[in-house]
């Protein structure tokens, strides 16, 4: 998918949301824990019911590894599901890797060739050959953590690196990188203070934003410091969206939260 078509669906579904797909076995409901497999059947039914409210889905690869071959199954089912019946949608594999070079090129062919998803998430601290081999992909993302939702952010992110924050540091260093054109930068939503410096430095670029929903971000604030003209954001909730109910019903209490965020995400796109 390329930036344009991403844009395109925002404007068209007026929503930013991507819904993150944290798939914890201790907290699905329990009926589903029947099935042949339960990750899956609980992502399908997660995507089926929120689809059409949002433009984007990240997999936490973390949550499907942690099962070892099975859980990498799930993952695989999981994105051809996704690229089959909803191949409109924008897919991130929020997978935070980077390595040396020879290294990072096989992460890249196994998430855009192998998985086939649009993007995966990287840790920039081994610097440009770590990221470069990532940007090699025609219409594939590699998208940066620049400056993340969590409180251990503080321990590096922020400190000052000749004369300027390390994420800010980040973020320019990185716009010279070969293909940067492919990057976009993930930013939490505890932060959204930060995102107008951010903006000086990025006016273009895609933020995925976490940190909404469960760890208190707030949208309006996100937007406010964060869209540019294109919009340029795409919001994430993980456990905010797909745990609203761990009954029978966790399908539909998931869209009806998927649907506030949309229905919010409407609003502050009028204004
Ligand atoms: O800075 C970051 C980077 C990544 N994440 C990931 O996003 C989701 C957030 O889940 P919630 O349940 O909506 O809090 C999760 O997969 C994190 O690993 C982040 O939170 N912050």
């Amino acid at each position: 998918m390329t930036q344009k078509e991403l844009s395109q669906q925002i404007k068209l579904k007026k929503s930013f949301l991507c819904v993150g797909l944290d798939i914890d076995l201790e907290k699905i409901p329990p009926h589903l824990l029947q099935e042949e497999d339960p990750m899956f059947a609980f992502a399908k039914a997660i995507i089926d019911t929120t689809h059409d409210l949002c433009v984007a889905y990240k997999p936490n690869t973390a949550f499907f590894e942690a099962y070892g071959v099975k859980g990498w199954q799930s993952l695989e089912k999981t994105i051809q599901y996704l690229n089959k019946n909803y191949p409109d949608h924008f897919t991130i594999a929020d997978a935070k890797r980077g390595d040396i070079g020879n290294t990072s090129t096989r992460y890249a062919k196994a998430f855009f060739e192998d998985l086939n998803f649009d993007s995966v998430t990287i840790a920039p601290y081994m610097g440009k050959d770590s990221v470069e081999p990532f940007l090699e992909f025609e219409d594939k993302f590699a998208i940066l953590l620049a400056l993340t939702s969590n409180a251990g952010a503080f321990d590096f992110q922020t400190k000052t690196i000749d004369r300027l924050p390390l994420y800010q540091q980040v973020l320019k260093t990185t716009s010279q990188y070969k293909n940067s054109e492919r990057l976009m930068y993930v930013v939490g939503a505890t932060k959204a203070e930060y995102l107008q410096d951010i903006r000086k430095i990025v006016p273009d670029s895609f933020l995925l934003v976490p940190g909404v929903g469960a760890q208190g971000g707030s949208l309006e604030e996100v937007y406010k410091y964060g869209a540019n003209d294109q919009v340029g954001l795409l919001v994430n909730s993980s456990r905010g969206i797909i745990y609203a109910s761990q009954q029978e019903d966790f399908a539909e209490a998931a869209r009806a939260k998927a649907m506030q965020m949309q229905v919010e995400m409407a609003t502050l796109l009028r204004l």
